[in-house]
């Protein structure tokens, strides 16, 4: 196991499947290999991993590091040294020219301790807290033609076009689409944090179009937790009460037992008399979650909310909230950039594209029937081959468009020719391991080339090898073909 104290982790390299890994803390660089994952841990508690896929795209700035160059270590900073109940400030880097070295932690394997999960997943939610804060029935929202337009420096810029969306009551419903589509926007007018430029906005029929923020009874949860730093976790949860309808209508006692019971449910009770910078990313994100409660909101809307996070920490969360939800039977409609996110919490799930919804429906079904090239890029990173090639003749796939999308889920392998099953040889030309995932590249005897990748788990029971012969079988139902203008579009 190598081990740091503090220090600049940079990742170089051209191929996704090996890094370059320097640490001024490290004695030398090391080398981060194929089939490697580097696990790093932030000295704010929480330990991620990282596969060599991240590598050229990330510099990660991180204190008290340590990794492990070979699997499945996740563990985290203990911080042993620390004074009890005190937050030792991250060591600053580059550290000052007169830096004193005996600020840096020397980190031990003693300071290693197993890693704890975030959220413990399984705790069962406290009926009576469940039935307090999920006191009004759900609510469905709908959105009927809105239009929003802005006024720039360069005139105006509709950036939400004719958006008509209906939002079942209790559904959990993800807005997904490029940086930019409108997706926020659309957020933000359902909050009735921005005015629509033309359209409606109900919810339960009831025309909201012009009613203020305040008055929508919405709860937000932002990426960026927006607490106040100098308020306890408990001030912090308790603040929406005292600027929403609720002001004054309950009693010291009244609020005391409401955060208490929402600190319960997002698992932090012992942390109410904390500050925001003592606690680490997710917790403050439970903290957020918590306040946007606390109004008995009858509609959450959350905007990137575990984009902050590192990946280990997002995904029990995900699957946190979504029981929560569930439990709570609460109207959420979030907004995230991660397919894969949004593909595993939505009950539905809604595409948009240059400010209109492209495509929606249940997840599974937005990806197994995507509308559109654009949809269908999105969702599934596919391969994009010729349709006039052997492998998609071969398949008996039959279309008159000149591009047919194969999504890397949709190959089968076999080592030999089968004869009763339309299959193309082909040659494994690159191997890359990336942690939790193989990503291979073979090319067809035509120099098609295909990218696909695989669980690892379903790798060591198929392994492959640069230069095997393989033979590829496409599903023709699972083909689309487009045309040039479709994949422009
Ligand atoms: N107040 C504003 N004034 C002018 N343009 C704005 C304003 N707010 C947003 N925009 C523009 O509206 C477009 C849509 O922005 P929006 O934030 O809704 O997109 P998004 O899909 O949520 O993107 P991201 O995922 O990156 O947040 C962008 O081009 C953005 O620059």
């Amino acid at each position: 196991m190598a081990l740091a104290s503090a220090g600049h982790i940079s990742f170089t390299g051209s191929s996704p499947a090996a890094g370059l890994c320097s640490c001024s803390s490290f004695s030398e660089t090391s080398q981060v290999t194929a089939g490697e994952c580097l696990i790093i841990g932030k000295s704010s508690v929480r330990a991620s991993h990282w596969t060599s896929q991240s590598a050229s795209r990330r510099s990660v700035q991180c204190n008290g590091i340590f990794s492990d160059l070979k699997g499945n270590l996740l563990s985290k900073f203990k911080g042993g040294k620390r004074e009890s109940g005190t937050r030792k400030q991250p060591p600053i880097w580059p550290p000052p020219e007169d830096a004193d070295e005996s600020d840096q932690e020397d980190v031990t394997d003693e300071d290693v301790a197993p890693y704890v999960p975030e959220v413990n997943k399984d705790a069962e939610l406290d009926e009576s807290v469940l039935k307090e804060i999920a006191s009004k029935g759900a609510t469905e929202v709908r959105v009927v033609d809105v239009d929003k337009v802005f006024l720039t420096s360069q005139g105006e810029k509709k950036v939400v076009r004719g958006v008509s969306l209906r939002v079942e009551a209790g559904q959990l419903v993800a807005l997904v689409g490029p940086s930019g589509s409108g997706k926020t926007t659309l957020l933000r007018m359902i909050a009735g944090l921005e005015p629509t430029s033309a359209g409606k906005v109900y919810f339960n029929d009831e025309d909201l179009t012009n009613v203020c923020v305040q008055d929508r009874d919405v709860g937000f949860m932002f990426q960026s937790y927006a607490l106040f730093k100098h308020m306890t976790v408990a001030a912090n949860v308790a603040y929406g009460l005292s600027t929403s309808k609720r002001k004054g209508t309950l009693t010291p006692g009244q609020i005391k037992k409401r955060v208490d019971d929402l600190l319960s449910l997002v698992q932090l009770s012992e942390y109410g008399e904390r500050y925001p910078p003592q606690l680490s990313g997710g917790q403050r994100q439970r903290v957020a979650l918590a306040r946007a409660l606390a109004t008995e909101p009858r509609l959450l809307l959350l905007d990137e909310p575990f984009g902050a996070l590192d990946v280990v920490v997002r995904q029990e969360l995900r699957t946190w909230v979504k029981k929560l939800q569930k439990a709570l039977n609460i109207t959420t409609i979030f907004v995230t950039h991660d397919q894969d996110e949004a593909l595993e919490m939505a009950d539905y799930m809604v595409v948009f594209h240059r400010g209109r919804i492209l495509q929606e429906g249940p997840p599974f079904e937005v990806y197994e029937r995507p509308n559109s090239a654009f949809v269908m890029n999105f969702i599934s990173d596919p391969n994009v081959i010729p349709a006039t090639c052997l492998a998609v003749r071969r398949s008996g796939f039959r279309t008159t468009k000149p591009y047919v999308l194969v999504r890397p889920d949709d190959l089968t392998i076999f080592y030999e020719e089968k004869l009763d099953l339309p299959t193309t040889p082909a040659t494994v030309i690159e191997v890359n391991n990336m942690g939790p995932e193989v990503l291979c590249e073979i090319k067809y005897d035509d120099d098609v080339t295909l990218e696909f990748n695989r669980q690892r788990y379903d790798f060591e029971e198929q392994p492959l090898e640069v230069g095997q012969r393989v033979h590829l079988q496409l599903k023709p139902l699972l083909l689309k073909a487009f045309s040039e203008e479709d994949l422009k579009a």
